[in-house]
């Protein structure tokens, strides 16, 4: 790579025996790459000897460059290359690419020197560890690996994704990024925004989603405090995998409706669980499944160890199957009734209990992929060429892109402030205050992604279409926005939470 040479050197390899290029004051040697060329060896034929630099970003991302860096034999003389390849760990150069809070020029009342350190540590950790994983996954379909999850097990960041609580206290987070203890909801906040920018909406799932969103029920409602130890330690240690089953082919959110029954045997020691369950997150490779049953005179929660008579089969949806999405039957499962988180007959409010946190993990995660859509956008606009300018010179573009900026910014101050308020309150008042704002903002923040979806669409032309290239992280969220607008709650039924919350506080004078 020291090796420097003029432009007329490089002028002259311009027949198929030898192709040089340059590309960004870079010298290549194309010559052994024309038939593995994904575009082919004409184009490369027809610049062969030139500067493609135009050429070259029109069509294709800078991780490209990076990933052939063999193909580079050096740099032209006297010049020196202007593009800047991203460090692990570094904050985009993009603007409106990073929240508020993280561009050098501005202030916010909310985070502290901790929250910029975990935010500094994660994105290092998702840039090395988790990205290049979820990319390659995403395509492959096959599910996290043992050694990422044993990686996230080390740094405590599987323990950070259930939020603040007493199972972070003493455990050193990320090397010590933060006390356990301190870790507030604005913590909570930088890890989903962090983790969500491997770009890989069902490995984001595949990613212990499962687990996020039950073993907080096993943590609040199991009352056995050895097996629920154990269970916790065997989860946050990677050693054991869990899920949350309630879904049924019978019954989504209407509880009422699901079929899978717990009848108990006559001794009063066992269930016997029989019914389905399906969409099942992480149902694939789960060890446990805490699963919603019919019972005598109600609704109950059974924690259900994988064994006899538990059968997962893997769901194909339009998210990748990284997400190990299964059908799951149990027929005839014995569970000890030692397995019942809370309440034999009401097991709804074990359900419901962990609502706000998952909704609210689902917004951070979903408003920071929106700002990497337009990140996308804009640097797309600034880099094609049509008809002889810049994308970003027509006014039609502008427009779009103000209207995607502006979705973004008032979304996340909006989820901060809302995060504020949940550092501030006690789970009591979290949850009589803050389940209709938290219902709004998930709702608002899928309207926003779909409209971000279609705009940065229309922005990328066919490439927002395409799996592969340019416009990939484009297509993938096109492809899946709509995982957020429906798990957890759908748009409508969240919206209509929010009012609802709201017409119980209405005052009862006249007005
Ligand atoms: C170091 C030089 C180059 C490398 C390593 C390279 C690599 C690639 C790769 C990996 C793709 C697949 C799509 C993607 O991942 O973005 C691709 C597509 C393509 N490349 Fe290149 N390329 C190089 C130079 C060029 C140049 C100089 C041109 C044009 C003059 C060109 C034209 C194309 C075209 C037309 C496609 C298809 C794009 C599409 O379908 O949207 N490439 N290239």
């Amino acid at each position: 790579m020291a090796q420097t040479f003029t432009r007329a050197e490089v002028a002259q390899h311009n027949t198929e025996d030898s192709v040089w290029c340059i590309i960004d004051h870079r010298v290549y040697d194309l010559t052994d790459f024309l038939d593995a060329h994904p575009g082919g060896s004409v184009v490369l034929n027809q610049i062969a000897g030139q500067d493609a630099t135009t050429d070259f970003y029109n069509l294709h991302r800078q991780e490209v460059l990076d990933r052939y860096s063999r193909l580079c034999i050096g740099t032209v003389a006297g010049e020196s290359p202007e593009v800047v390849t991203p460090e692990p760990g570094s904050l985009s150069q993009v603007p409106y690419a990073e929240p508020l809070w993280l561009r050098p020029a501005f202030k916010s009342p909310y985070y502290n020197d901790s929250h910029r350190r975990l935010q500094k540590a994660l994105r290092e950790f998702t840039d090395r560890y988790v990205t290049p994983e979820a990319q390659e996954k995403e395509r492959d379909g096959t599910y996290i690996s043992q050694e990422l999850i044993d990686r996230m097990a080390e740094t405590n960041i599987l323990a950070m994704r259930l939020g603040p609580g007493k199972h972070l206290h003493r455990r050193k987070l990320l090397g010590g990024v933060v006390e356990g203890k301190d870790f507030d909801y604005l913590h909570d906040l930088i890890v989903s925004q962090e983790l969500v920018r491997a770009n890989a909406r069902g490995f984001q799932d595949g990613n212990m989603a499962g687990m996020a969103i039950s073993l907080t029920a096993v943590q609040q409602w199991l009352r056995n405090e050895p097996l629920r130890q154990q269970i916790t330690d065997e989860v946050l240690s990677g050693k054991k995998k869990m899920c949350l089953a309630i879904t049924e082919a019978f019954a989504g959110s209407d509880v009422a409706g699901l079929r899978t029954t717990a009848q108990k045997t006559p001794d009063g020691k066992y269930y016997i669980v029989n019914g389905t369950k399906k969409w099942i997150t992480n149902g694939m490779f789960s060890d446990y499944f805490v699963t919603g049953c019919r019972t005598e005179k109600g609704f109950s929660v059974l924690l259900i160890p994988r064994g006899e008579g538990v059968e997962t089969k893997q769901i194909k949806t339009s998210y990748s199957t990284a997400a190990a999405t299964a059908f799951v039957q149990f027929e005839n499962v014995k569970v000890p009734v030692e397995n019942l988180l809370g309440e034999e007959h009401k097991g709804f409010i074990v359900i419901m209990s962990n609502f706000n946190h998952e909704r609210f993990m689902m917004a951070s995660s979903v408003i920071r992929m929106c700002a990497t859509i337009v990140e996308e956008c804009l640097k797309w606009c600034n880099q094609r060429i049509v008809f002889g300018k810049k994308l970003i010179e027509q006014p039609v573009m502008r427009q779009k892109l103000a209207r995607m900026i502006s979705l973004c910014e008032s979304n996340q101050a909006w989820l901060e402030s809302i995060a504020y308020q949940m550092c501030n309150m006690s789970y009591a008042e979290q949850s009589a205050h803050l389940g209709g704002p938290i219902g709004l903002l998930k709702s608002h923040a899928t309207r926003s992604a779909q409209e971000i979806a279609e705009q940065a669409t229309n922005i990328f032309g066919g490439r927002g279409l395409t799996q592969t290239g340019m416009g990939r992280v484009i297509e993938m969220f096109h492809r899946t926005y709509k995982f957020d607008a429906i798990l957890g709650g759908t748009e409508e039924i969240l919206a209509d939470l929010g009012v609802r919350q709201a017409m119980k506080k209405f005052p009862k004078a006249m007005l």
